[in-house]
């Protein structure tokens, strides 16, 4: 049913029409129809609709000028619309309780958003007044109003004064220019085409205007880009946000939209945290507030850093399944492992270094507790993080309970599985190895034996925490960053009655920003010293033309013993790229050096296939092997001496690392050939210069981002808005503080994590 004012604005824009006030297909018309128009309108409208009308002038101002064509209709429409909405938005704004879930507060129910504004909207990825409040500056603009006669040419400045007459230019590009009085200096504000501006602010209005100055006419000219109501504050100075935009939404329009959402701040943003944690810092509102419409520099830049704390606090929280507050813990007491201890560093052929001496201490502090260990040990390629994983696990045997190993493939659980009973079983420390690919009766007998407690320490893949898999007494579990282990995971653990301490270990350094970031639920251990003696890794980009060298220098690694890797981003080469496939190259390697051993590895093996190939590199059998990114991680073959990786510029550095990083383990001088046809080789440059895999890593993070850096991306919604990992450190440092604190005492933060959830909801942005 049509609202009865809105037939009545109907009727007298139609009677306006007919008496040919309005030119509404012509780009100056939109001007002369305002200019006649809103004074029937004002008289007509109750204050409320008056206001409402007015919004959808302001969105047609800004709409480009060829969107303003059949432009009375649609305003016929919008009015209709909107007033017709109108008493459901009055009851949305004063109804005292908030809508339930963050979906109700629809933008259509904020000041100044049509139909048009919600499409504008959506383009920048903003369905809720949520998402529009969270729409953060990208920078700010300090403007202050200047005196005509102080403005410099070129310079961007705003000019408060009084509009004292206009012009429009004839001809088909319309220039407009309002003239404005300060205090007797003159500047003329010019435009091209918008020819409504004169009627909008007609003579005698108090403006601001933003332009640039040119000073090159008798009375200077401001190319103008804002305009305002001003106030007769002439040297007043603002800071204005400035917005990520699109063609068809300015940060001037979006900065209206904003003012009008403002008030829905308190509502949607209430402080979570309790009193004793926001010393110091904004209250949660107050810093949305500020972040848009910021009092000053300083003030916007705490409101920044509030938000950026929460933004990763509440990240962690999602990411690390931490929703839930977890609470309850009751580990075994780990610390009975000293003779075992003493007797394996005995047979040891090494001497520990100090680092892996302190992590090992780190570990054994919170194995002693109850509360449960859940930590991250960090460690650069080759630094002997295996080592640091045996004490932990012949602390927990030595005290009585199981210990189990999980690695993210069968490749490396066959490895580990070996390098662990050569130690072990001099120590009488019983090893077994759980794989997928394992007979049935095999596996049968090792699950019994399991149960009984006649194994100590078992390995294998992420089958190891299966429901079918029951242990005797699960003191331990070591397992790869890859799982994603966490509390969460410890407490599904609990609920069959385990309850281990959690060692995670990490092959890939990450910036410390980003690891307490991602794994923020963990306590951070790090291996920073590599063992004495290690030679330098010798690295170098190759192109095809050097490709005979190339070959000459393999030959006289393998004629001296060694042993090569061939790495290829492909395994079956595909019509549609030329990379060199694994496949093909193993052949071409094998016709042209029969005298040696190449094999193949990659993913698409059976297990037992791998299994064998990585035997018989192990044992020397196999001079080249040519494999996939498989053998990316944790494979440890200390003869090997050469990695060659083909079309090195198809892979991440940190990946090129953690490549690398399989040679050069043992005594002899390694080498790493990169083979790149690419011109833009300045991150290969980053890898001939350094070892250091935490400086590869920052380096990858500033020049990809944290998302691509550990494919974040597929996290969907998981892209941080505020933070950015490689800057804001500090901020990183206190959010992880903090979260130490949630994860203490969860029962104080229950607000927090209902905040979590209405930020990351369950099953929509793929953290889960
Ligand atoms: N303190 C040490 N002194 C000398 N050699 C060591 C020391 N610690 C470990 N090693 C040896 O260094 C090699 C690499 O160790 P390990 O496999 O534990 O490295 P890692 O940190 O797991 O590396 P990656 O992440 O590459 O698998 C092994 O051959 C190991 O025996």
């Amino acid at each position: 049913m049509e609202n009865k004012t809105v037939v009545s604005i109907k009727n007298a824009l139609r009677a306006e029409e007919k008496q040919g006030y309005l030119n509404t297909g012509a780009i100056g018309g939109f001007g002369a129809f305002l200019h006649d128009v809103l004074p029937v309108l004002q008289k007509m409208a109750t204050p409320e609709q008056w206001e409402v009308v007015q919004e959808i002038v302001r969105e047609y101002e800004l709409a480009p000028p060829r969107k303003r064509k059949g432009l009375l209709d649609a305003l016929i429409k919008i009015i209709e619309n909107r007033l017709t909405l109108l008493p459901e938005k009055i009851k949305m704004k004063s109804s005292a309780t908030a809508p339930a879930g963050d979906s109700a507060i629809q933008l259509q129910y904020v000041k100044g958003v049509g139909p048009q504004r919600i499409r504008q909207l959506e383009n920048l990825g903003i369905r809720t007044v949520r998402e529009l409040l969270q729409h953060y500056p990208r920078r700010y603009e300090i403007r202050t109003s200047r005196l005509i006669n102080e403005l410099q040419d070129g310079e961007i400045a705003v000019v408060t004064g009084t509009v004292s007459g206009s012009q429009i230019s004839r001809g088909r590009v319309k220039v407009t220019k309002l003239r404005i009085e300060q205090d007797g200096s003159y500047i003329d504000a010019v435009w091209f085409n918008q020819t409504h501006i004169p009627r909008q602010f007609p003579a005698g209005s108090v403006v601001s205007i933003t332009g640039k100055v040119q000073w090159n006419k008798k009375v200077p000219e401001l190319l103008a880009t804002e305009i305002e109501k001003g106030n007769n504050d002439r040297q007043r100075t603002e800071i204005v946000a400035i917005y990520p935009e699109t063609a068809r939404l300015n940060s001037k329009a979006i900065r209206f939209i904003m003012r009008n959402a403002s008030a829905q701040i308190e509502e949607i943003f209430p402080e979570v945290f309790p009193d004793e944690d926001c010393q110091g810092w904004l209250k949660r509102p107050e810093a949305i507030r500020e972040i848009h419409f910021p009092s000053s520099p300083e003030k916007a830049k705490i409101a920044r850093e509030r938000l950026i704390i929460e933004e990763i606090l509440f990240f962690q929280l999602a990411i690390a399944e931490l929703r839930d507050p977890v609470s309850g813990n009751s580990s075994p007491v780990l610390q009975k492992g000293k003779e075992l201890l003493h007797k394996w560093l005995h047979i040891l052929e090494f001497q520990l270094t100090r680092a892996q001496k302190r992590v090992i201490g780190e570990i054994f502090r919170d194995m002693a507790t109850t509360r449960g260990m859940t930590r991250l040990v960090q460690g650069d390629v080759g630094s002997g993080k295996t080592a640091v994983a045996m004490a932990a696990l012949l602390q927990a045997v030595g005290s009585g309970y199981q210990g189990a190993m999980m690695v993210p493939t069968e490749v490396l659980a066959l490895q580990h599985y070996h390098s662990l009973t050569r130690v072990f079983q001099p120590l009488g420390v019983r090893a077994a190895l759980l794989l997928g690919s394992q007979g049935k009766s095999e596996r049968e007998e090792i699950l019994v034996d399991l149960e009984q407690g006649k194994i100590d320490v078992i390995v294998g893949t992420h089958a190891l925490i299966q429901d079918q898999v029951r242990y005797h007494a699960l003191g331990l579990v070591v397992t790869d960053e890859q799982h994603r282990f966490g509390v969460r995971q410890r407490t599904r653990l609990q609920d069959k009655g385990e309850s281990p301490h959690v060692l995670v270990m990490t092959a890939t350094p990450i910036p410390r920003t980003l690891a307490l970031t991602l794994y923020g639920d963990l306590q951070l251990s790090v291996i920073d010293e590599m063992p004495a003696g290690r030679k330098p890794v010798m690295t170098r980009k190759m192109t095809e033309r050097s490709r005979a060298q190339l070959e000459k220098f393999l030959e006289q690694q393998v004629a001296a013993g060694r042993q090569i890797f061939v790495v290829c981003p492909l395994v079956q080469e595909t019509e549609k790229t030329d990379f060199i496939s694994a496949t093909e190259k193993a052949r071409v390697l094998a016709e042209r050096f029969p005298a040696w051993k190449v094999a193949l590895l990659h993913g698409r093996m059976k297990g037992q296939e791998k299994e064998e190939v990585m035997r018989r590199f192990h044992q020397g059998e196999i001079n080249i092997l040519v494999s996939t990114t498989v053998i990316e991680v944790g494979v440890n073959v200390p003869n090997a001496t050469v990695m060659v990786i083909e079309n090195a510029e198809r892979f991440g550095l940190a990946q090129l690392h953690q490549l690398r990083g399989r040679v050069g383990r043992g005594d002899h001088q390694s080498f790493c050939i990169l083979v790149s046809e690419s011109r833009d080789s300045a991150r290969l440059n980053v890898l001939c210069e350094t070892e250091d895999g935490f400086k590869i890593a920052e380096e990858d993070l500033k020049l990809r981002g944290p998302g691509e850096l550990l494919g974040l991306r597929q996290h969907g919604a998981a892209e941080l808005k505020l933070a950015d990992l490689a800057r804001d450190g500090r901020l990183v440092e206190k959010a992880y503080i903090l979260l130490q604190k949630i994860l203490k005492e969860p029962e104080k933060y229950q607000e927090v994590y209902q905040e979590v959830e209405k930020q990351y909801p369950r099953n929509k942005t793929g953290i889960n």
